[in-house]
């Protein structure tokens, strides 16, 4: 699998998220033979969305939007790409479709409330930090320019 090229598109979509004023956090789901299922960007701003985090929104990218969604198998062995290491929500997402992978560009250091590394990989899930200053900088920058927004994160509400 080709982790800098699916990254890269990650990050793609996180900088456009950024540029919509929104939570610059990108992801891609990739399927084991290296098609791309879904891409997109955290929606928290942009739809007010509560759940739309990156790796959400790609899944949900991967569905035609009609009443029969994909079968279960499309996802078995995917691996997940995300700018910042998925929350809690993001990782039971990854467990329940049986996500091979989670390549993620930090996060592992920040306080998400759940070790969500340990979680995916006590159910076998291989995860990889590639550890891209870019994304970092870009939240960072995103947290520090929107304290308010920030603080609504479940995380930091304590
Ligand atoms: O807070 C988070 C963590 C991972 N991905 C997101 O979109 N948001």
């Amino acid at each position: 699998m080709d982790d800098d090229k699916f990254f890269a598109i990650a990050l793609e979509e996180a900088k456009k998220g950024f540029h919509d004023g929104g939570v610059p956090i990108g992801a891609v789901l990739v399927s084991k033979d290296g098609q791309i299922l879904g891409k997109g960007c955290n929606k928290r701003v942009q739809e007010g969305s509560v759940t739309k985090h990156g790796e959400m929104s790609a899944l949900e990218a991967s569905s035609p939007g009609t009443s029969l969604p994909p079968p279960a198998a499309v996802y078995k062995g995917a691996t997940m790409y995300s700018t910042l290491l998925p929350c809690v929500m993001c990782t039971g997402a990854c467990l329940l479709y049986g996500i091979g992978r989670v390549v993620y560009g930090s996060g592992a250091d920040q306080n998400l409330k759940f070790d969500t590394v340990k979680i995916l990989e006590s159910y076998g899930v291989e995860t990889v930090c590639v550890g891209n200053r870019e994304s970092e900088e870009m939240m960072a920058r995103w947290v520090r320019e929107n304290p308010e927004r920030y603080g609504r994160e479940p995380w930091a509400e304590g």
